[in-house]
């Protein structure tokens, strides 16, 4: 007994079943939250079993009446009938809308809710997966989680109460032919162990390969001139073709096995559909029952075969169903962000904008997750109506620093804060709620779909018309859209399209100067820009009123001389570049 144990104890601390069960639970935790609708879709499905289950048994009845002339009840057996049938219609549809509309309610709530976990998810932890990837992990996962609480565990107890009841009844009548019913049962189970593991692997590539398809094509639309650029549209049509080869065998291999099970499915169901048959004649033929029970039973025999397969059915749908849930657990469970400080954020912010928010990083070190070093004992600061420049070859962490200053990385030392005005002793350390504090224009184009209105209102929704163009005009943009013909409200393509590199970053500036963040970070932000331009509209947020702290990040030097201090980053460290330093750095450009 002892060893017995043992032997069950090793079994569930291997790794495979313990992940099964946290699924399971994971699973769980979402069902429970459901669990009014799972009851009215197992209540409405008991519904059905019963009514059809009265109708076998009037349609015995009417057998009956029919072959014994027993003319006297042959009306109102015939209207109970067609009472039950059309009941028997109307409780499918009403359970089929029903589970409609718990189904879409149930699906687009769950797909909320981890549309939101994604979103705080660690933002380095969630950059190691493809958008497709994710995209897929969202969509079809979270679907296939939706659709399995809702038809899960209701299904389960309708099957088993279907299955139970149809076979009472048939004991009842005859114990013998429930037999006869239940032959396939044993053969199924043999057929189900190898069919159950080649499906959970097949599930697993069926996702993969899903991911994979999606990414491809998502990364082919949305780099579509890059292609043609290249001349490459030969080259990604045939990738298409082979990563579509390499679906299709897939989808075959899995197809050639279906056909197999099924074949075998049919043999054994012919076989206890003819054994019943036989053994329903055979009972007629002695005169022990009536034509009316054999009907009733060959409809019963239907009833458990179908119910077992149905419930053989619902194994491999809990393994589709754990794979989906283990894919979106490697999402939600990565560590979060920190979005506690909300309100301590909102109350510094309030008590200080109007003098302005200064920002200190001290002795900082920072290393990616790849291993890449990119910060040692660096350290920095910028204060409000400061332009900060961060200067510095190719690839030594000038976007990593704007990058943790966001709190979307985490030093691994040092301390960063923002701080009122220069006063280092009223402070708050950076995490993700200090983003409300900060405006960002990121390098490339950030513009969405809409107008240049819309896009400027993501950031400020009750801007006014004035306040649209006061930003315009401080980012040096109001100059082209002023000319447009329909100013503020012409239409921006996806990823700026319809716009100069130069004017789509213009435009990404005015929106992040509407927002009137204390904090404004610029990475690369006016690259595309003429240097004059540049220079007029660094000089145009400095010369604001409003107390801003401004760090943009330049290959440029031809803005250096205007800014208050300069920070080389290089070699892992941040170092204030001294005066003569920055005239030979302006000198050599
Ligand atoms: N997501 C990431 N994961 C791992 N390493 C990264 C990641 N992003 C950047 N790095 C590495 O960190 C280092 C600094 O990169 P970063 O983008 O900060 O440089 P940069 O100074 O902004 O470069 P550039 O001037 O070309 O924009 C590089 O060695 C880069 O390879």
């Amino acid at each position: 007994m002892k060893q017995k144990l043992k032997l069950i104890k090793k079994y569930l601390q291997k790794d495979s079943l313990r992940k099964l069960i946290r699924q399971g639970l994971w699973i769980g935790q979402y069902a429970r939250r459901y669990w009014k609708a799972m009851v009215l879709y197992t209540l409405l499905g008991v519904m059905g079993t019963g009514v059809s289950l009265v109708s076998s048994l009037i349609s015995k009845d009417l057998v009956d009446i029919i072959t014994g002339h027993e003319t006297g009840r042959l009306i109102s057996t015939f209207a109970a009938m067609i009472g039950f049938s059309i009941g028997n219609i109307l409780v499918a549809q009403a359970s089929g809308y029903a589970s409609t509309l718990i189904n879409l309610k149930v699906d687009t709530e769950i797909k909320n809710d981890i549309f939101a976990k994604m979103m705080v998810t660690d933002w380095e932890s969630l950059t190691t997966y493809h958008t497709g990837d994710l995209v897929t992990r969202w969509s079809s996962d979270a679907s296939n989680i939706a659709n399995g609480i809702l038809n899960w565990i209701p299904n389960l107890i309708i099957y088993t109460v279907r299955f139970i009841s149809a076979l009472a009844i048939v004991i009842y009548y005859d114990p013998t032919f429930a037999i006869f019913a239940l032959l396939g049962i044993p053969f199924s189970a043999l057929l189900s162990k190898p069919l159950l593991k080649r499906m959970s692997k097949n599930n697993q590539r069926s996702a993969q390969m899903n991911a994979k398809l999606y990414g491809f094509n998502q990364e082919t639309f949305s780099n579509i001139q890059t292609i043609k650029a290249f001349d490459l549209i030969k080259f990604y049509i045939e990738r298409l073709g082979s990563l579509q080869k390499e679906y299709i065998g897939m989808r075959l291999e899995f197809q050639r096995m279906s056909i197999l099970t099924s074949i075998l499915m049919s043999i054994i169901g012919f076989i206890v559909s003819y054994s019943c048959y036989g053994w329903g004649i055979y009972r007629v033929w002695s005169g022990v029952i009536s034509y009316g029970t054999m009907t009733m039973f060959l409809s019963l025999s239907g009833t458990l075969t179908s119910s077992v397969n149905s419930l053989a059915g619902l194994i491999p749908s809990a393994v589709s169903l754990t794979i989906s849930a283990g894919r979106l657990m490697d999402i939600v469970e990565m560590p979060q962000e920190d979005y506690s400080h909300d309100k301590e954020v909102e109350v510094f912010e309030k008590k200080y904008r109007m003098g302005g928010i200064g920002l200190v990083v001290e002795d900082m070190g920072y290393t990616y997750h790849t291993g890449t070093e990119v910060f040692k004992h660096a350290s920095m600061q910028a204060f409000p109506h400061e332009v900060v420049a961060l200067v510095g070859p190719s690839g030594e962490g000038k976007t990593t620093m704007l990058r943790l200053i966001l709190a979307l990385l985490c030093p691994k030392e040092g301390r960063m804060w923002v701080c009122a005005e220069e006063n280092r002793e009223e402070k708050i350390l950076l995490s993700a709620s200090a983003r409300k504090l900060f405006s960002y224009v990121p390098q490339g184009n950030t513009m969405f779909s809409g107008t240049i209105a819309e896009n400027l209102r993501t950031v400020k929704p009750d801007a006014s018309d004035e306040e649209l163009i006061e930003a315009l005009k401080l980012a040096c943009a109001w100059d082209f859209v002023e000319k447009l013909p329909d100013g503020i409200n012409s239409a921006v393509k996806e990823r700026g399209g319809g716009f100069s590199e130069g004017q789509a970053q213009r435009l990404s500036i005015a929106r992040a100067l509407l927002r009137k963040s204390p904090i404004l970070l610029l990475d690369e932000a006016t690259s595309a820009l003429d240097v004059a331009t540049e220079r007029r509209v660094i000089r145009n947020i400095m010369t604001d009123t409003y107390p801003r702290t401004c760090i943009v990040t330049t290959h440029r030097p031809t803005v250096l001389n205007i800014c208050a201090r300069v920070y080389a980053i290089k070699d892992k460290s941040c170092r204030e570049l001294k005066e003569q330093e920055i005239e030979q750095m302006i000198r050599e450009f």
